[in-house]
């Protein structure tokens, strides 16, 4: 497999992708100010096989809801493609989406606003159906039927949002979006709203829908370990671009570019010995107090998290380059040492 150039690395490609993100590039604004401005998404490339699930993980504002505004239609990418099952709807309206693209649906991170609290849960239910050709009691048999598949009663479709708890009301998310038998479903943030008891009743749930109906996620998240708990293969997202990309074991426990190493320390750990010890990891890659004003000062990412870069580099984008397929770095990154 070859990359294509800078910092883009496409993941395991199949024959056919359930989704296909191909040199996607997204800047928001228009007009002179939006071309001299950074792109929020650079030239990222993916593939999500039929059944799979990618979990894609960066920091806040790395760009992973911006990547999947952009699969969904709701923000139009400035250049790239997105395929569902081969079909590209990169150019679709909204409207197009809703009746044609079937095959795709989200579930928002939070339960609270993404439910319309003035409709019933089976109103809710039945008007994806609605846009679909399903209408009357065949909607609103599918509508109980779906609610019983997220471990709710099928009565609960005359009830209204306030009447459920957070973790319910995302259940009911779930089954909004499965009701129209989706094949890829995008997953943004869907468990952090929540407490972690819920969520991991809620990663359960998915991860047996997903296996019962073959389902393709895109499951967006902060947390590794939620990452973990649920992809095969791990994007990781910096800035816009990908950093590096992999089976999910191998990137948690192994990462190999020294941001998915800080990423990776950031994630939330039970030992008061071992936080000690990826706080200093994070010092010395830069990425603690010390090193976020430095990284501010030269608008560069890496180098000032590299102990050895003495010669910062006064690029505004990271001076990455190839390492492997699957790999892009800074030039330094090979000369910081192991942690
Ligand atoms: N509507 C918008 N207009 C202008 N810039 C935006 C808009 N939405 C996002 N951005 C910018 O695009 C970049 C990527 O944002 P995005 O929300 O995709 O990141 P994220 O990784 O999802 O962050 P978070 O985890 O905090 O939700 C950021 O620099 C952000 O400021």
């Amino acid at each position: 497999m070859t990359a294509p150039a800078g910092a883009t690395a496409a993941a395991t490609l199949s024959p056919t992708p359930a989704l296909q993100v191909r040199d996607l590039v997204v800047r928001y604004g228009s007009g002179r100010k939006a071309r001299r401005t950074a792109p929020a998404i650079d030239g990222v490339s993916f593939d999500i096989a039929p059944g799979e699930t990618v979990g894609l993980v960066g920091e806040s504002g790395s760009g992973k809801s911006t990547i999947g505004k952009a699969v969904l239609g709701l923000q139009p990418p400035t250049s790239g493609t997105v395929r569902v099952h081969g079909q590209d709807i990169t150019r679709m309206s909204l409207k197009q989406r809703s009746r044609q693209v079937a095959d795709l649906r989200v579930v928002f991170q939070d339960p609270y606003s993404s439910l319309n609290p003035a409709r019933t849960i089976g109103q809710t239910l039945v008007e994806p159906l609605a846009l679909m050709g399903t209408k009357g009691d065949t909607a609103w048999q599918k509508a109980r039927r779906g609610l019983e598949s997220v471990g709710l009663p099928g009565e609960a479709v005359d009830r209204y949002p306030s009447q459920f708890s957070g973790g319910q009301r995302q259940r009911i998310a779930i089954a909004r979006a499965l009701v129209c038998d989706p094949k890829v479903v995008v997953l943004d943030e869907p468990v952090s709203a929540l407490d972690l008891s819920t969520q991991a009743q809620v990663l359960n749930l998915l991860a047996d829908l997903r296996d019962q109906r073959g389902l393709s996620f895109l499951f967006i998240a902060h947390d590794l370990g939620v990452v973990r708990f649920l992809s095969q293969r791990t994007v990781v997202l910096y800035r816009g671009q990908i950093m590096e990309t992999g089976p999910v074991e191998a990137v948690s426990q192994a990462p190999r570019h020294p941001y998915t190493v800080a990423l990776t320390s950031a994630a939330p750990v039970p030992r008061p010995a071992e936080q000690a010890a990826r706080r200093a990891a994070r010092e010395a890659l830069g990425m603690g107090t010390a090193g976020a004003a430095a990284a501010s000062a030269t608008g560069c990412p890496f180098v000032p998290r590299c102990p050895l870069a003495t010669d910062v580099c006064a690029e505004q984008r990271p001076p990455l380059r190839l390492i492997d397929d699957n790999l892009t770095a800074c030039h330094h990154a090979e000369r910081v040492p192991a942690l």
